[in-house]
């Protein structure tokens, strides 16, 4: 279970980029993080992640505090398992190697010089390609997958390294609606049948809205929504995005549905000889 308790942050510049943010994500609960640009979104996964110290506030992981001060800084991370956007992945070395990466913060210096694991973390590691769809790839370097692909050794890699949380920026904001929706709906998945709480930093709220269990909405530093996707209204879009940029945001959304739609919709006229 992560709680955060009146987190606040305000910046050497002056921006005061999160004021007192206060939330628990229970075990299992993925939650979708979401707010206009600027709102403190990555402040908030930073400060979480110890990038950033806060100028107030703390956080527990189970229970144990793990703000700044609190404990050494090596340790709180491999509790932490990020996922990111670009995927992170070192390009030259195969997908094997890329999940037991996941592993560094736990195996000595040599053991990772040497790229020596124990038995143990290969067969988990094991475990998880098969788990995210990927076991014939082992052996592929990494700069010869798909998005969707590098995205799913990813997920493996924060696996392996057995967190008890999981941070995610921005998980689909570099795939295509399709591969972004089997993404969403893996790491949700997961995260339920490991009892992982999850909070995804999340720019397409349509998405969001689709997969996670709960939304978070931040507009200037402050929590302005906490409830469940199917309560993120009118209203609520209004408070977390104001008025215009909403509304914006709804027509893209319903343009790549509709785009989606019609690929989809050519593809069964092709595949049934219709053109
Ligand atoms: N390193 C920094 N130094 C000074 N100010 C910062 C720093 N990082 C962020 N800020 C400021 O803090 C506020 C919150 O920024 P943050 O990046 O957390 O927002 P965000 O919701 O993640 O935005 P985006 O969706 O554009 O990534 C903004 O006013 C930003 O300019």
């Amino acid at each position: 279970m992560l709680r955060v308790e009146g987190l606040t942050k305000r910046y050497k510049a002056g921006d005061h980029a999160l004021k007192g943010v206060s939330f628990t994500v229970e075990p299992g609960q993925v939650v979708g993080l979401i707010g206009p640009s600027g709102a403190g979104k990555s402040t908030l996964i930073r400060c979480v992640n110890r990038l950033v110290d806060p100028t107030a506030g703390k956080v527990f992981l189970n229970d144990a505090e793990i703000t700044s001060g609190a404990g050494d800084l090596r340790r709180v991370r491999r509790r932490i398992g990020m996922i990111f956007q670009e995927y992170a992945l070192v390009e030259r070395l195969t997908v094997m190697e890329n999940v037991l990466s996941g592993r560094l913060g736990y195996v000595s210096f040599w053991r990772s010089f040497f790229r020596r694991f124990p038995a143990g973390d290969i067969e988990q590691a094991f475990r998880l390609l098969d788990r995210v769809g990927l076991t014939e790839h082992a052996d592929k370097r990494a700069d010869a997958l798909s998005g969707g692909q590098r995205q799913r050794v990813g997920i493996a890699r924060a696996l392996e390294q057995n967190p008890e949380l999981l941070l995610i920026d921005e998980p689909t904001a570099s795939l295509d609606p399709k591969t972004s929706r089997q993404i969403m709906r893996l790491i949700v998945e997961i995260c339920r049948e490991s009892n992982l709480p999850a909070i995804i930093n999340i720019h397409d709220v349509a998405l969001a809205q689709m997969f996670v269990d709960r939304i978070i909405g931040l507009r200037a530093g402050e929590v302005v929504f906490d409830d469940v996707p199917s309560r993120l209204d009118n209203a609520a879009l209004t408070a977390i995005y104001g008025e215009e940029d909403w509304a914006a945001m709804r027509k893209t959304a319903e343009d790549d549905a509709e785009d989606d739609a019609e690929a989809t919709q050519a593809r069964i006229e092709r595949m049934a000889g219709l053109v």
